[in-house]
Order: C-alpha cells, then structure tokens, then sequence
C-alpha cells in the first residue's frame, strides 16, 4: 500500500460554472499540503469531490490505484473513513460533550443498531482519550462541545477525525472562523499529526501566511484550475500577483506578516 492520491483530468460543473476544470494532482504519503485560492475558485468542491460527497462530471480520483469515483455502497462508506474531513464549522453537536463527540468518529465501525444506542469500547474510549490528549483537550473530554471556543471545537472536530484512523486528512478552511492565537493552535495540531503519524494533510486556506508557514507544498487555484503547484518557497509574491493580479494579492497578503523569499516559482497557463 502506497496511499497515493491521484486526480487526473477532475471536472465538474454546476450549471454554467465549472467549479474545478480538468484538475490534475498527484499526493505522496505524509504530504501536507494547502490549497489557496479566493471565494470561488473551486478548493471546496476539490475536497468534496475527494471524499465523494459530490460527483465529478469527468476524469478520474484514485487512491492506492483503486478508482475512488466507481465506489458504492460499503466500499464508498470505507473510503469516507478513511479520508477524514474537517470543515470550518467544526460540525460538532454542541449539546454532546467533546468525548462522545470524538467517539461519534468511530461510528462509521458500527453496525446500525449499536450506533443508534452509541455504545462504545473500552478501548474506542481510550482511543478518544488519547486523541484529545494529543490536543491537549482531555481537561475538557466531558464539557460539552458548545461551550468550547471555537479554536477548542476545531481540535475536538481533529480528534473525531484521528479516531477514524484515515488513511488521509482533508480540512476545508478550518481556521477561517478562528483568531489568529486559535488557528496557530488548530494549524499546528494538524502539522503535528502529520508529522509524528506521517498523515497525509490536504487543507484549504484563505491566506497565505499560513500556506506559507505550514505547507510542504502549496497548490494555488482560479476559476476551477490549478495554477500553480510547487512549495512555499517557489511561490514568491510576483507568482502570486501573476495569478490573482494586484487585488488578489492585496486579499491574500492581509494577515502577512513576514517577507517571502524571493526564489523562482512556476506557473502554469490556462489551457
Ligand atoms: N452545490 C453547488 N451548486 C451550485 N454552484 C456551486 C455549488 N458548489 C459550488 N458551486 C460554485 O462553484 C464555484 C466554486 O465553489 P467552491 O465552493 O468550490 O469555491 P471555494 O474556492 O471553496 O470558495 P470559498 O472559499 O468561498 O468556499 C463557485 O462559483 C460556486 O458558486
């Protein structure tokens, strides 16, 4: 098993709008790497289009070499368990406390009626305890989920996703509700587990910075296409401006706060 991703030629339309337009990727085992693009470039439907939770119109998504896009029924719940996804309204259920809301992670493994009871192991509680130890969050395993800030709702949405045990993690803006001081913490609890697990992180972000400060490799979107994929370093502010033009790069620039290094990036043209 190799865990690799690949897109190949990814489109799909809504009505008239091609929200992503032929889309090719590959991702390597452990890689962590951020999306960029401004409202609308398609990074969400990117995810969802992973995970299945929409069709492509055409072209391929395949995992390990098993066609994602053909899955069905059991198969198709397996592969949702197995690429996790977090969004930026943490979807938690906010009267639950944080442990059972961590446990509903394990649900995917139970059959219908001990997950309408919600009964769990032993072991899938010590598994639960674990995950939001590794969030610093056990202080709060049994305060419910609405009380938390949000900073603290998006770790335990983390730690639900980890007890799936995913084969890859997909987070779709998940700091963009959060201040800066909760979405470092949210930032780096999802780089530490991609480092000490050797999880694959796909996220998508609003700013660069961040892109920048946590990515291995950044893969910028505009109308449904990729435009630029390579690392942080590549992707230099003329690159930026090439692609978004002044006013998107003044929109992504608004939290940076370090300069860029200036290195040569690449860019691809829109066919
Ligand atoms: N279910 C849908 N029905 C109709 N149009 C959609 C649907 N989902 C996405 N779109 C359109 O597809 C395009 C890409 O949307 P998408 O949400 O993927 O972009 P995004 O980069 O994630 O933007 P944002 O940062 O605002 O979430 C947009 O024009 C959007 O309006």
């Amino acid at each position: 098993m190799t865990g690799n991703l690949i897109l190949s030629n990814v489109t799909r339309q809504f009505g008239e709008t091609t929200a992503v337009d032929r889309v090719s990727l590959s991702i390597q085992p452990g890689q962590f790497v951020g999306v960029i693009g401004r409202s609308g470039a398609g990074k969400s439907t990117l995810l969802r289009l992973i995970n299945r939770l929409i069709d492509p119109g055409s072209g391929s998504v395949s995992f390990d070499g098993v066609e994602v896009t053909a899955l069905k029924g059991k198969a198709l719940r397996a592969w949702r368990r197995d690429c996790a996804m977090i969004f930026q309204q943490f979807n938690l259920v906010d009267r639950l406390d944080v442990l059972t809301n961590v446990l509903i992670g394990r649900l995917a493994e139970h059959g219908f009626l001990s997950s309408m009871a919600m009964r769990f192991t032993e072991e899938e509680r010590a598994m639960a305890i674990q995950a939001l130890d590794r969030l610093d969050l056990v202080p709060q395993a049994l305060q419910r989920a609405g009380t938390l800030s949000g900073g603290q709702q998006q770790r335990v949405a983390i730690a639900k996703a980890l007890v799936q045990q995913p084969k890859i993690m997909l987070a779709d803006e998940p700091i963009a509700s959060l201040d800066p001081a909760n979405a470092t913490r949210v930032m780096d609890g999802l780089k530490q587990i991609n480092t000490e697990d050797g999880l694959t992180v796909l996220v998508n972000l609003h700013t660069l910075d961040t892109a920048r400060a946590y990515c291995d490799r950044i893969v910028a979107m505009r109308a449904g296409r990729v435009m630029f994929d390579g690392t942080a370093h590549q992707l230099t502010d003329d690159v930026v401006r090439d692609i978004y033009g002044l006013d998107g790069f003044a929109e992504f620039n608004e939290a940076v706060t370090s300069t860029t290094a200036r290195a040569t990036g690449r860019v691809n043209e829109p066919a």
